[in-house]
């Protein structure tokens, strides 16, 4: 049996760990989907990219309030599409032949299973069998679509974030269920793009993940762009004679029908570990199904490693980067390893508004009863607000009393994934808020001043 010194399961976050530095390894490589994983291919990029256009689409919406009359004539969606996928399959198909065609490493299209301790068997796509073994072994095999069970919605078909951005046409209707980030990106997306969007969500908000104000302004905001239905449960979906989807509801005072022509369900995403048999190699999965690891980000066996969302409760490219890093180094160093860092870890929901979040909630640091001051400052009262006109947008940021440590930040409104970061910095090097705020300039009249003005609201003592 041919044995490696390391074999990459997924080529998402996994590819970018082998380079120069494994040139004399016995390596190979594993993917049973589109070289590249999940962010290139039906993820953050092409999402971003739609959101950028859409973006673009809306603001005839809003430009009177400049004294600006702007319309919008038209959106070529399969022009949208294809400069997109123009881009993107590109890349892809880059780094599959770069990857088969490596004399330093071998690559297997297929399914990996693991068979026996440190024995994967490769189901290839060609149909064949291949079975080896390997000292180390990185599992980055990520996450797919949850898919309810509706009954009916495998019958009548649907789309998911895998398929929804290479639709032949835009649909006149679209109906969504979820309400976390794939709900809320695609809303926007689709309704700039013109089409009747209506979100169904079991929960009585959407984002409700977000500090809780952010979560209310999303919500109210949602309700005036899109038809949101709050708290329904979606018991069947059926195609009608017409081919539009029929979808039925039920909520608090009773049933309802929704008709629609497009359906994507977002309701969430699972850890690809099940194909992957991790029993059978000894390593342990807990009990949502993700490959226990601990703080080298090495699973329970000797050797084998784990990162990205297969691993991870914050499915987010940026953690799973940052938990490749430390694997390369670990793999590279077994004597001096490193620890994954998951004390700030942020993220943004590129919706309309845009949204960012960084460490606790208000509602968080209540629960586990950890002092705070908090404070919130409005787009509206700054500068740049002013000449955007913005009228719903705020950051909250919360800190400790005493020694000014920001403990979290949340952000709603433009360019908030963006505007955030200084607030990340701040917290992972444990500069406090009082001398964030006044050790440095913030270039005037720009964006982040409403950070720099939310730090200076905080009531700490002393200030310092
Ligand atoms: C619509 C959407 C938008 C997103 N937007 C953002 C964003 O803006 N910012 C952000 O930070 N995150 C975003 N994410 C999340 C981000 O895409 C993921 O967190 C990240 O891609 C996970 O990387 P990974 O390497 O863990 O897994 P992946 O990139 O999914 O790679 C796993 C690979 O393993 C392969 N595989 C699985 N099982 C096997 C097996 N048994 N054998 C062989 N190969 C296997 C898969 O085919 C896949 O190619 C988004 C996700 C979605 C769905
Ligand atoms: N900007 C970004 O970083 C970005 C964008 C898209 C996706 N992602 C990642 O991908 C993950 C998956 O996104 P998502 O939006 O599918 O999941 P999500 O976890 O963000 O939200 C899913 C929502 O669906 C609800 N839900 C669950 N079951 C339901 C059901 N049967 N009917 C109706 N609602 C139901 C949940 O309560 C939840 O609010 C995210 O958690 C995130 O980690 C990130």
């Amino acid at each position: 049996m041919t044995t490696y010194d390391l074999v990459v399961i997924g080529t998402g976050s996994g590819n970018t760990i082998v380079n120069q530095r494994f040139a004399d390894w016995k390596v190979a490589i594993v993917e049973r989907g589109t070289f590249g994983g999940t962010c290139l291919n039906f993820g953050c990029i092409p999402t971003k990219m739609f959101v950028h256009a859409a973006d673009v689409a809306a603001t005839p919406s809003v430009s009177s309030r400049y004294g600006v009359d702007e319309q919008l004539l038209g959106v070529r969606w399969t022009d949208v599409r294809d400069r997109i996928f123009g881009r993107i399959d590109p890349i892809s198909a880059g780094g599959s032949e770069y990857r088969h065609h490596n004399p330093g490493v071998h690559m297997y299209d297929g399914t990996g299973r693991f068979t026996g301790f440190k024995e994967l068997t490769v189901d290839n796509v060609d149909g064949s069998t291949s079975v080896f073994s390997a000292e180390r072994f990185v599992i980055a095999t990520g996450s797919r679509p949850v898919v309810p069970p509706i009954p009916g919605l495998e019958e009548t078909g649907y789309h998911t974030s895998n398929t929804i951005m290479r639709l032949d046409e835009l649909p006149r209707r679209i109906a969504i269920i979820g309400s976390g980030f794939v709900a809320a990106e695609f809303a926007h997306v689709f309704a700039a793009f013109g089409v009747e969007v209506t979100i169904v969500a079991r929960s009585t908000e959407l984002l409700r993940h977000e500090d809780a104000e952010v979560a209310a302004r999303y919500t109210e905001i949602a309700q005036q762009k899109y038809d949101v239905r709050l708290s329904r449960e979606t018991v069947r979906v059926a195609r009608r004679d017409d081919g539009s989807i029929a979808l039925t509801m039920l909520h608090p005072d009773g049933a309802e029908e929704l008709v629609v022509d497009e359906l994507l369900v977002a309701v969430g995403r699972e850890p690809n570990s099940d194909l992957l048999n991790p029993g059978a190699t000894g390593v342990e999965v807990d009990s949502a199904g993700r490959v226990v690891v601990d703080k080298y980000q090495q699973t329970s066996v000797d050797g084998i490693y784990a990162l990205g969302d297969v691993t991870n409760p914050h499915q987010l490219k940026h953690v799973a980067n940052h938990e490749a890093r430390v694997v390369k180094h670990n793999l590279l160093n077994p004597g001096d390893r490193i620890e994954s860092d998951h004390r700030f870890v942020p993220h943004a929901v590129f919706s309309s508004p845009q949204i960012a979040s960084v460490g606790l909630t208000e509602d968080q640091a209540r629960e586990r009863g950890i002092p705070y001051v908090a404070a919130v400052q409005r787009y509206a009262d700054i500068a740049y607000g002013w000449a955007m006109e913005d009228t719903t947008g705020f950051a909250k940021v919360l800190a400790d009393p005493d020694s000014g440590q920001i403990i979290g930040c949340h952000i709603i409104g433009p360019q908030a994934p963006t505007v955030i970061q200084p607030v990340i910095q701040a917290m992972s090097f444990g500069l406090d808020a009082y001398t964030m705020a006044r050790g440095q300039y913030w270039i005037h009249p720009a964006m982040p001043e409403l950070i720099e003005n939310a730090l200076l609201q905080l009531d700490l003592h002393p200030e310092s």
